[in-house]
């Protein structure tokens, strides 16, 4: 599945450019976070890339139905078990009865959720149930895993929680392509950055060359919590 190319792409909605001539390159190694203010078209690229949206010019390759496993703001769980929420996605993906059982011990072990495998998964708190959503994505042992805005409604310890999760998902060779509003966050995880403003690719770096000092004056700008929008 690696290297994903996106060739100038664009995308519209209801008459607006959202994306225009976005090019990126997502090649393995450690992760790649999308930064950019509210409407400049992170989640939107970040649908594009995973398969969920066609471009409606340009193109991104490999020309799969759906690229990798993503992991949005308020995860979507199936109304049964926390260790059925798990295995569900793993069959459906051909994965053998014993190996589903095998992974998803490991999965609910590594999230810390093991002894709420039998819990209803909707009743768990918002952390746990970004923990499940992680561990489901993780059991699917994809090559890249998109994750939008995934702590957005959580507690700073939740948040942790979650960001070591993603850490030790990406030490395991799963590509990580992440939104965050949280610089902290972004400065803790990224090992590269595309940064994006009004639909455009700003800036792509790798992370400590943009925190160290962004080579755009809009980069710049939202560093400092000045750029708006
Ligand atoms: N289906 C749609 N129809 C019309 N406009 C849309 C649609 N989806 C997104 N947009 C618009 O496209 C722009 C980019 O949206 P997107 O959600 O990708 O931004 P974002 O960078 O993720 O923002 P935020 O940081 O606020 O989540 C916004 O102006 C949004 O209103």
């Amino acid at each position: 599945m690696l290297p994903i190319r996106a060739e100038a792409v664009s995308y519209a909605a209801g008459g607006a450019a959202i994306l225009d001539e976005v090019s990126l390159t997502i090649a393995p190694g450690a992760p790649m976070l999308i930064l950019g203010p509210n409407g400049a078209g992170k989640s939107v690229l970040l649908r594009l890339l995973h398969g969920l949206l066609r471009p409606e010019a340009g193109r991104i390759t490999p020309a799969a139905a759906i690229r990798g496993a993503m992991v949005f703001q308020r995860p979507v769980l199936l109304r049964r078990s926390v260790l059925a929420n798990l295995r569900y996605p793993m069959a459906l993906a051909g994965v053998s009865r014993a190996e589903r059982l095998r992974r998803a011990e490991v999965a609910l072990a590594e999230v810390g959720l093991s002894a709420l495998a039998g819990r209803p998964a909707r009743r768990l708190s918002g952390g746990e149930q970004q923990r499940l959503a992680l561990a489901r994505a993780a059991a699917l042992e994809p090559e890249v895993l998109f994750l939008d805005e995934p702590c957005a409604s959580l507690d700073p310890a939740a948040t942790r929680a979650v960001e070591e999760i993603i850490a030790r998902i990406a030490t395991r060779g799963t590509k990580i392509v992440m939104t965050t509003h949280d610089l902290g966050q972004a400065r803790r995880l990224a090992g590269e950055v595309v940064f994006l403003h009004r639909g455009r690719v700003v800036e792509s770096a790798l992370a400590e060359r943009f925190f160290a000092g962004p080579a755009s004056a809009e980069g710049a700008a939202f560093l400092q919590g000045e750029l708006l929008w």
